[in-house]
């Protein structure tokens, strides 16, 4: 298994596909899903009792996928994912000692960020990726542009309210990685497992991302 970087995450895929899954079982054909339709990285949110073991499986079941977790909030989430099988974290905010713990955890991670001085706090650390959330409501693109000067080092995955449509206008800016977003895996159709309508979203946002 190769090492990742943060720098790596932003550039695995042009979207992140952040997934809410009730069903640890379905994790696997997800990702399997997710994976034909050329995206290979997905983060798993650490919202519901089943996120620890879906990561796990993916982890173990689906070596060519990326698995990460997300909604990482405290440090207890980050050595639980981590012990897991996630190689990445994603956290929605930040604080002292959530960087401190995803700092310490031995892989690459995201922290979110929504005002300049929450991102200069990262980047103090050396730490120049993150994730804007949530990006349409703390300024959207026009926040991405305004913070392009003063923090020329700063390097985003804009999430949160993100859409096909948008997420090629966000991706050509160039402070801008990757996006992250729920609309390549919607509940509806993993419910269904509807892997085939899943795979055919990522082909989608591989080719208009
Ligand atoms: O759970 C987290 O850590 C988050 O930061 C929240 C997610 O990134 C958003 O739920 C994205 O949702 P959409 O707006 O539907 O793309």
């Amino acid at each position: 298994m190769t090492t990742l970087t943060s720098a790596d995450l932003l550039t695995l895929s042009p979207v992140i596909p952040v997934v809410v899954l009730d069903d640890a079982d379905r994790a696997v054909p997800l990702a399997q899903a997710l994976l034909a339709g050329g995206i290979p990285v997905i983060e798993i949110t650490l919202r519901t009792p089943a996120a620890l073991a879906a990561i796990a499986a993916v982890a173990e079941r689906v070596p060519d996928m990326v698995v990460g977790a997300g909604t990482v909030t405290s440090p207890a989430h980050v050595d639980k994912a981590v012990a897991a099988g996630a190689r990445f974290l994603v956290s929605p905010g930040t604080t002292d000692a959530l960087l401190d713990a995803m700092a310490g955890s031995g892989v690459p991670y995201l922290p979110g960020i929504a005002t300049v001085s929450e991102a200069l706090r990262v980047l103090e650390r050396g730490q120049q990726e993150m994730k804007l959330f949530p990006a349409e409501a703390c300024g959207g693109r026009t926040f991405l542009q305004s913070l392009a000067s003063p923090l020329p080092d700063a390097r985003f995955c804009p999430t949160g309210g993100i859409t096909p449509d948008t997420a090629p206008l966000y991706r050509a800016l160039p402070n801008v990685g990757c996006v992250g977003g729920t609309w390549l895996t919607p509940a509806k159709l993993v419910a269904a497992a509807d892997w085939a309508q899943i795979t055919q979203l990522a082909v989608d946002a591989r080719r208009e991302a």
